[in-house]
Parts: C-alpha cells; sequence; structure tokens
C-alpha cells in the first residue's frame, strides 16, 4: 500500500465522525482532498451536511464532488473539522500550512467544536520543528517581518534560516487572502506554546501554523492499519478505530 492508501484510509475513518445534520469544516491539501471526494459520495448517498472550505481549492474539489458548501458568514459556529496536517505531536499539536492555507484553516477550525487531524502515520512526531513552521505575513514590510522572526527565533535558541516561499516561477506564493508565506526553519520547538505567543506579537504577522490544542482527535494510518489517537492518553494511541454507525 501506498501513502496515498494511508491517506485516504484515515480520510474514510473520518467519515464516522460525520452525522447528518452536521456543519463541516472541510481542510486543504491531499489527506483532506480525500476525505471532500469520499464525502461527496455520502452526499450523493443522501447524507445532510454541509462544509465551509478552507482554501478555494478545496471549495473547487468540494463543489466537483457535489458537498453543499456555506460560508462562515452564514454559518459562523461548526460542529466539525477535519483536516491534514504536516506535523502531529503526542498532545496533536500540529504545524500546518504546507499548502499555504493555514489562515483559513485556523480559523475554520477555531470556529469549530471540533477538529479532527486525518493522516499518514508519517506525520507523527514527537517534537514538532523538522517540518519548517508557515508563517502567514502582510506582503507590506515582509522583509522587515521576516527579519524579525529570524531575531525572535535566535532569541529563543532556535534554528533561525526564515525565507520567502516562492512559486515555481520563483514569485512569492501569495495565500487565497492575498498575504505570502514565510517558511522558518526553526529546528524541534521545546515550546510552541511560547513560540506562538511571540510570533503574534510580531506587527505583520497575520497567523502561524502552529495549531495548538485544537484537534481532539487525530486519526493515522499505516501498513499496520488505522488508529484513532487522543491528545491526553498515550495508551489510547493503541486503541482500535471507533465503529463505524
Ligand atoms: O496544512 C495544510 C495546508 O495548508 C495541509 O493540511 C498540510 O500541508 C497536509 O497536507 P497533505 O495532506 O497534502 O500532506
Amino acid at each position: 500500500m501506498s501513502t496515498e492508501d494511508f491517506k485516504r484510509a484515515a480520510a474514510e475513518a473520518a467519515l464516522a465522525y460525520v452525522e447528518p445534520g452536521m456543519k463541516l469544516g472541510l481542510g486543504t491539501g491531499s489527506t483532506a482532498a480525500h476525505f471532500i471526494e469520499l464525502l461527496g459520495a455520502k452526499v450523493a448517498e443522501g447524507l445532510d451536511v454541509s462544509g465551509v472550505p478552507t482554501s478555494e481549492a478545496s471549495r473547487e474539489l468540494a463543489e466537483r464532488h457535489g458537498v453543499p458548501l456555506t460560508t462562515l458568514k452564514d454559518t459562523p459556529e461548526l460542529d466539525l473539522t477535519v483536516d491534514g496536517a504536516d506535523e502531529i505531536d503526542g498532545r496533536l499539536n500540529l504545524i500546518k500550512g504546507g499548502g499555504a492555507a493555514l489562515l483559513r484553516e485556523k480559523i475554520v477550525a477555531f470556529a469549530s467544536k471540533r477538529m479532527i487531524v486525518i493522516a499518514d502515520a508519517s506525520k507523527r512526531v514527537e517534537r514538532l520543528g523538522a517540518f519548517p513552521l508557515p508563517i502567514e505575513v502582510v506582503p507590506f514590510g515582509k522583509e522587515s517581518t521576516r527579519r524579525a522572526i529570524e531575531r525572535l527565533a535566535r532569541d529563543l535558541g532556535l534554528g533561525s534560516d526564515v525565507a520567502i516561499r516562492r512559486a515555481e516561477d520563483e514569485c512569492p506564493v501569495v495565500t487565497d487572502s492575498g498575504h505570502v508565506i514565510l517558511d522558518a526553519r526553526l529546528g524541534l520547538i521545546d515550546d510552541p506554546e511560547r513560540l506562538s505567543v511571540e510570533l503574534n506579537r510580531i506587527p505583520g504577522v497575520v497567523e502561524h501554523g502552529l495549531f495548538l490544542r485544537l484537534a481532539s482527535l487525530a486519526i493515522v494510518a499505516d501498513q499496520n492499519g488505522v488508529k484513532t489517537i487522543e491528545p491526553a492518553s498515550a495508551q489510547a494511541e493503541q486503541q482500535p478505530m471507533r465503529k463505524t454507525a
């Protein structure tokens, strides 16, 4: 089985947590795309749900698969967000933003009663930080903001290589909200809470990819099958997945 199969297995398992009438947050990325596709199939069978997409890409995908859409304006409170992640630690703190959708992803997750993160098991880490931390910044002053983040990282004893994310044509990647992304190679992060607070204090930083205490369940899959992981109990890692209704 391939990594893609594991992503799909995790996405399929997340469907068990979707109930009729739910207002859903629809994540972004290749794992979330599996979930949106599978959800579309359930909608075609009669499941009554609606979703708020976290990116234009996910909006297009959801439309293509017939998932009814709503907005945070019309539906400011959601029942459940299902999204992927770039890294997941034991407390289910996450690094997200590899797909440049972290701002809308965080807004949508925060507006949800529950966030379930789905991934292939390679995303699990003991400590966050091997994956460069995506930070969404306002284009005005992006070089000053980049340098301020490098200074902060040095002060916190972290790696301080912060680069503007560029597309294949070398132009800066622009997010759905018109910002740019900085990728911060910080090394392993001992205190993500402090880093989060300090990053949010830098003018020009719109949001960063540390998702702390937002996910209440992770569903990860590998060649050994699908596992659910809850943040509180390390033992839960070995529990079999909840049965589908
Ligand atoms: O945060 C994200 C997008 O901003 C994605 O959820 C994250 O990058 C994981 O993507 P994939 O499922 O393709 O590995």
